[in-house]
């Protein structure tokens, strides 16, 4: 499925590209993927169906989202890793760090404690009066009724949902921390990243449905390629100071790597099918009584533009194997979740929580709800966490945002591609600058012959050349290279002019220095005969007076 070029119904794209700027004439075209091919075999959309899904409900997504109710999440930013002991580095960039809610009277009022006045003298199953702790006075908040405030039962959740009410978990604004460019990296985060490949994804090898093995790599790898989009996106341009996209950045992670991309939508009709499967069964939801109605049409008009077919769940856990192969899945994808206590960036874990939580919401959604039984799936519903909610709303804005992105990174390397074309015609097709650059390639050219190095100079994508102070930030990263070969190809015929017009130009300047030089040479040539002449005539000799270069000079006086 990602064998073909990245084009579109009412394409704009790259075929007509590069045809004379060595730069980018051999570009391949921004993603080798056929916008109009499925998603994947679970998938009944295609990459453009839901490129129009997401331009269509990308605003409502962003305004619910920021909404009072799904902008706060509460997570334990100090919660150990229990799978490593090395686990005492942090990431010390302004960057990583997490600004906690500690200002309360600037939360909206029906956050504040004495709005649920009714609360404030119910006692605990612990006797612990409620409004005491406003960290477990948000607990409570905006639950509906009491099957709520049990957790669903664990064999059913794909995270542990317990997390959200530890007493040291503290209250935090999204808005305010975006998910961007940290600087996190190196050994701490790829040994993330390689614990969750390696140990938790499903290996070649092991028994189980291929469709599911592959959901679940699709899923991480879709995660992955969504930070990595999000970090390109909102790069930290060292010169201005500004945040802006990256565009190398994003092709090096993501935009080369079509799998990468696809897992990408993926993801997107994951968690849009999610939302898409609890419609009916929201109205039992409550929200603050406030702001219920609101929040609950926000939701509804965003569903209701999604398509069922986007994702078939069903196809997963098909047969009879599938029940151990889904709680193997579970158990793996819980381990994904717990692994985020490890990263040691707090914006990084912060969203990785986030998402993670988002990503096993739908899980437990898609594969949980038993279809023949409707009060099942209501009550799975009903008990759905305010916690699990938020990441739900938020991982989609998230994923919707990457693939926003996606579709902005592809303009960008196309206004690149075709600037960099006629830049290229207009400062290189001029006749002093062409004689310019035979004056260089010729210097150029003796340079190397008495270079005795002989060694390719490593220039950055920028054009500059690699010195010590200009070495990239990523060191580990491999950005795509130039293709130096097609430079040379596409350069000939400026190439052989520049060739033969350097040695005319040579052969001018022999004959102009030739008349120049004469009476000079004829003078030294003169000189030099009549010294030879005096010499002799004195009586002192040379010895090996015809050698040019004479080493040692004896005078013979007799
Ligand atoms: C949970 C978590 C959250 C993070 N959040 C942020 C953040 O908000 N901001 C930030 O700046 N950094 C964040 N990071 C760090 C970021 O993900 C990278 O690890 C870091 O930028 C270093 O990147 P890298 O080029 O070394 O490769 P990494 O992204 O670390 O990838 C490691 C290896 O995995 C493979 N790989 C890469 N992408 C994929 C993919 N999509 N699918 C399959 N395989 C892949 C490649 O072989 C690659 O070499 C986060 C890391 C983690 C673990």
């Amino acid at each position: 499925e990602n064998g073909t070029n990245w084009r579109s119904n009412s394409s704009n794209t790259s075929n007509s590209i590069g045809a004379t700027d060595p730069q980018y004439e051999n570009a391949s075209n921004f993603c080798t993927i056929d916008k109009d091919e499925l998603v994947s075999p679970t998938c009944d959309v295609t990459f453009q169906e839901i490129n129009d899904i997401n331009n269509d409900i990308r605003e409502s997504l962003v305004s619910l989202a920021r909404t009072d109710f799904f902008k706060y999440f509460k997570l334990d930013l100090y919660k150990p890793c229990t799978f490593w002991s090395d686990n005492n580095r942090f990431c010390v960039n302004r960057a990583c760090a997490v600004d906690v809610v500690e200002d309360w009277d600037s939360l909206p009022d029906y956050w504040q404690p004495e709005v649920l006045g009714k609360l404030d003298d119910v006692e605990d199953t612990e006797g612990n009066k409620k409004g005491e702790d406003e960290c477990r006075f948000l607990d409570e908040l905006c639950v509906g009724n009491d099957n709520q405030k049990q957790f669903t039962a664990p064999d059913v959740n794909y995270c542990d949902i317990g997390d959200f009410s530890n007493s040291e978990a503290v209250l935090v604004d999204l808005s305010a921390n975006p998910e961007r460019f940290t600087g996190y990296g190196g050994e701490e985060s790829a040994q993330i990243w390689s614990s969750i490949y390696k140990e938790n994804c499903f290996s070649e090898g092991e028994s189980g449905q291929s469709l599911a093995k592959n959901a679940f790599y699709r899923l991480v790898s879709g995660f992955h390629a969504s930070i990595a989009t999000h970090l390109s996106n909102e790069h930290l341009n060292t010169e201005t100071g500004k945040w802006e996209p990256n565009l190398d950045l994003f092709m090096a992670r993501v935009g080369n790597f079509p799998e990468r991309v696809s897992n990408l939508y993926f993801n997107y009709a994951i968690v849009s099918k999610a939302l898409w499967k609890i419609k009916p069964y929201l109205d039992h939801l409550t929200f603050c009584s406030s702001y219920n109605e609101d929040v609950k049409s926000m939701i509804m008009n965003i569903i209701s533009r999604l398509d069922s077919k986007i994702f078939n769940e069903d196809l997963i856990f098909e047969n009879e194997l599938s029940s151990k192969v889904k709680d193997d899945f579970r158990a793996r994808f819980k381990n994904v979740t717990q692994i985020m206590d490890c990263v040691h960036c707090d914006r990084c874990r912060l969203w990785g929580k986030v998402q993670t939580t988002g990503y096993a919401t739908s899980l437990k959604i898609l594969f949980e709800l038993d279809e023949r039984d409707e009060k099942s799936k209501q009550s799975i519903v009903d008990k759905l966490t305010k916690y699990e909610l938020i990441a739900l709303i938020n991982t989609f804005d998230r994923i919707s945002k990457s693939i926003e992105s996606v579709n902005n990174f592809e303009k960008l390397y196309n206004t690149r591609l075709a600037g960099g074309k006629l830049a290229y015609f207009f400062q290189n097709n001029n006749f002093f600058k062409l004689l310019g650059k035979a004056q260089k390639s010729w210097t150029e050219s003796v340079m190397m012959l008495n270079s005795s190095k002989g060694e390719e100079e490593v220039v950055l994508d920028s054009g500059e050349p690699l010195e010590e102070d200009n070495v990239p930030f990523f060191e580990d990263l491999n950005m795509p290279k130039k293709n130096s070969s097609t430079e040379g190809s596409q350069n000939k015929w400026v190439r052989a002019w520049h060739t033969e017009f350097h040695n005319f130009s040579e052969a001018l300047r022999f004959i102009y220095r030739s008349y120049v030089d004469l009476p000079r040479n004829i003078w030294r040539i003169s000189l030099n005969t009549m010294n030879k002449l005096w010499n002799r005539f004195i009586g002192v000799t040379y010895l090996n007076e015809e050698e040019e270069e004479p080493i040692e000079y004896k005078l013979d006086i007799i």
